[in-house]
């Protein structure tokens, strides 16, 4: 077993309010990541799950079993840092195996589970070597052999791949959920990279100063955002917001655009609210009659597509098009909306609205 919950965790530090009702439920064997950007108290979350941090307020279960008093030792946690903390005088293997020594493990046991973690992490030839003697990304999979060698109750990591170059951190990320499935141990796994949680994660839980916005599979959170502020932070390029309100069967643009009513909609005449498209959502072909009027702004290859920059009114819409496109800055564009799958949150609350009728 190894279900970890989170139960109204609060935590201040001075001013700050670092933890402000966080409440999680991680289920055994799950890859859970927690997403956010710096300063939503996603470290503190995971010290609070080890038994580092003192909380004003809230509770821990491991297997459901209340362990708010315990020690980090007594959790049966293991943890794995963005700095990768290993002995600088231990070889490798003595570092991999220091978790299991300390545990007073004999010398076969310890060098069977060495040997099965290093051809897990492809690490068998660098067990020799003392730290100064790896490269960031082997620093990096020794210390994730540390904690991967015993079998914890489940595995803390906080940024693991944060000081990897990009080509270790795609390759990591493929790894890694490779490591949890071959393991099936339970992961929680913090980053402020949402490609990072949207690859990995069975589950994501999306936190903003200190509050979980939301929680769900990487589809529901990109598909169904819950509120307009997670429709932003997940999601590259960037969601197009755009104020409006429905009178009848039609949506009013603030700027002065129309568009048809999306049929999933029932929300009242004149309320405010904002529609949000997402890039692949928007297309500058003619392909319906849901189209806004704009002006080209700029165009951004990105070898694979072309994200086109589209000015309506005041706003700029980031749309999704083939490599190919051309254009010139000032000249006037359609660009077709899937209203099927945009999203409309209220402008007061931010909340998206109910999409019962999809
Ligand atoms: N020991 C501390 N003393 C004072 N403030 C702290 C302390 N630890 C965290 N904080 C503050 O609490 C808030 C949450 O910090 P936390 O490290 O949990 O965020 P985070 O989401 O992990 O950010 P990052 O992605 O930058 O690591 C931040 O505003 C941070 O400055």
């Amino acid at each position: 077993m190894g279900t970890v919950s989170v139960h109204g965790l609060c935590k201040s530090f001075g001013e700050v309010q670092a933890l402000d009702g966080v409440t999680l439920d991680v289920p055994d064997g799950a890859f859970f990541v927690v997403l956010g950007p710096s300063g939503a108290g996603k470290t503190t979350t995971l010290r609070a799950i080890a038994g580092l941090e003192k909380l004003d307020a809230g509770s821990v279960h491991l297997d459901e079993r209340d362990a708010t008093g315990d020690t980090p030792a007594a959790r049966d946690l293991a943890m794995v840092f963005q700095s990768y903390a290993l002995y600088p005088r231990h070889t490798a293997y003595e570092n991999i195996a220091s978790p299991l020594r300390a545990r007073r493990c004999s010398s076969s046991e310890v060098a069977a589970a060495v040997e099965q973690v290093s051809s897990l992490l492809h690490i068998e030839r660098l067990l020799q070597r003392r730290p100064a003697q790896l490269s960031g990304g082997e620093m990096q999979r020794v210390a994730l052999a540390r904690a991967l060698v015993r079998r914890p109750r489940a595995f803390l990591m906080d940024e693991p791949l944060t000081n990897l170059d990009l080509k270790l951190r795609v390759e990591m990320r493929t790894e890694l959920t490779r490591i949890h499935r071959s393991l099936g141990g339970t992961f929680v796994y913090v980053t402020n990279d949402q490609v990072e949680a949207l690859s990995m994660a069975d589950q994501v839980a999306v936190l903003k100063e200190g509050k979980v916005q939301q929680v769900g599979t990487p589809t529901e959170v990109y598909e169904r955002p819950a509120n307009q502020w997670v429709a932003g932070f997940v999601g590259s390029p960037r969601i197009s917001l755009l104020a409006c309100h429905v009178e009848g069967d039609r949506l009013v643009g603030a700027e002065g655009w129309t568009l048809p009513r999306p049929r999933w909609t029932t929300v009242e005449d004149g309320r405010p609210l904002l529609l949000g498209v997402r890039a692949e959502d928007l297309s500058v072909e003619q392909r319906g009659n849901a189209s806004l009027s704009g002006e080209l702004y700029g165009l951004e290859p990105l070898g694979d597509r072309t994200v086109v920059d589209v000015r309506v009114g005041t706003k700029i819409l980031k749309v999704k098009a083939r490599p190919t496109v051309t254009g010139t800055p000032g000249e006037r564009l359609l660009v077709t909306v899937d209203l099927d799958r945009a999203h409309l949150f209220d402008a007061d609350t931010g909340l998206a609205l109910s999409e019962a009728g999809r």
